[in-house]
């Protein structure tokens, strides 16, 4: 069914900015700082998770200042919907990453379904070592497992569904250029 553009543009309207661009920019520079200094030695295979893992892999990597490897794969639980269900990999992994250290680069952990799922999945193929960063970790106590965190945050959010920054409502508005709330979700 074709996207009711009104309702999309409405969302945005209403939405609630929770990070505007400058802030989400100085995170990712704390975050930049962090892994290079602690990954700079490790020539690591870095994984963007697409689709939401774009933009912030795309602002993140050209501050890494140590020689890397990029690919990227795609699992996704939402499919376009405001609540996760199956994981679903649209892309595995093409590069060998054998007896490598692995950063995944994804925009957000909420549950955390998808990162332990991708984690598990590297670590099960031979990765030595999984790093994982994200921009955001939801903060709510519906993790998929009690210990479960990244390994660089870029910054907290609250347990409210949010677009932008190459996160979806819909589909739509992974462009936006902060982080979003959408009313009422
Ligand atoms: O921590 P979780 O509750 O598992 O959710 C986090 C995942 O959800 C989003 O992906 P999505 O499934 O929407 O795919 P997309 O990036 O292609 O939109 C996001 O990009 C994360 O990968
Ligand atoms: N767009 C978007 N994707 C998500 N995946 C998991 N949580 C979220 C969220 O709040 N927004």
């Amino acid at each position: 069914m074709p996207a009711d553009l009104a309702h999309i543009r409405q969302v945005m309207a209403e939405a609630d900015c929770l990070y505007t661009n400058e802030q989400l920019e100085a995170a990712i520079h704390q975050v930049a700082q962090s892994i290079n200094a602690e990954l700079a030695e490790r020539n690591p295979v870095v994984f963007c998770v697409m689709n939401g893992g774009l933009i912030f892999a795309g602002k993140l990597l050209p501050q890494l200042d140590f020689p890397l490897e990029l690919s990227y794969l795609h699992a996704t639980r939402y499919r376009n919907e405001t609540t996760g269900g199956e994981l679903f990999w649209k892309a595995k992994p093409e590069i060998s990453f054998m007896d490598r250290d692995v950063l995944i680069i994804d925009d957000i952990l909420d549950e955390g379904h998808t990162l332990a799922a991708i984690s598990d999945f590297c670590k099960h193929a031979g990765a030595r070592q999984v790093h994982t960063v994200v921009l955001i970790d939801k903060t709510h106590d519906r993790k998929a497992r009690p210990d479960l965190k990244a390994d660089y945050v870029g910054l907290p959010c609250v347990d409210r569904y949010i677009f932008g920054y190459g996160m979806d409502y819909k589909g739509y508005w992974r462009n936006a250029p902060g982080i979003y709330a959408v009313k009422g979700l």
